[in-house]
């Protein structure tokens, strides 16, 4: 196993809610990244962001973790949730809180 691998390993499984970008949830630098900020942040979920353009390794590293080809990279409890296009697609069919609050993360107005 490389250091990479298990880096990210231990990130996805040491935090909740892990999203990999480009830029910071403060600094989006792609609009993909950015929207994914928007959800989480609009959910009122607690996430850690892992800025790939500042290393290249992780940049490469997450896209063979999940066998994905592209960031942004969401991960809930350890597991690939999805890029953009399906973190928007459950966002807006409501089953994105649905899953968080299903493992146990708080999610903003949830009881
Ligand atoms: N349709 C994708 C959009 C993300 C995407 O196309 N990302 C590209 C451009 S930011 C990417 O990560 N390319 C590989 C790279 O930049 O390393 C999704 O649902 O997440
Ligand atoms: S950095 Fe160009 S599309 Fe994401």
């Amino acid at each position: 196993m490389s250091g990479i691998h298990d880096f990210i390993d231990n990130e996805v499984k040491t935090n909740d809610v892990v999203l990999f970008m480009k830029g910071t949830p403060e600094f989006p630098q792609c609009g993909f990244s950015g929207q994914v900020v928007q959800i989480l942040d609009y959910v009122g979920v607690d996430y850690k962001g892992i800025n790939v353009l500042a290393d290249a390794d992780i940049r490469q590293g997450i896209k063979d973790y999940s066998n994905w080809p592209t960031i942004p990279q969401l991960y809930v409890k350890g597991e690939f949730v999805g890029g953009c296009d399906i973190v928007r697609e459950m966002f807006q069919s409501g089953e994105l809180q649905t899953h968080l609050q299903g493992q146990g993360i708080a999610v903003k107005g949830a009881a």
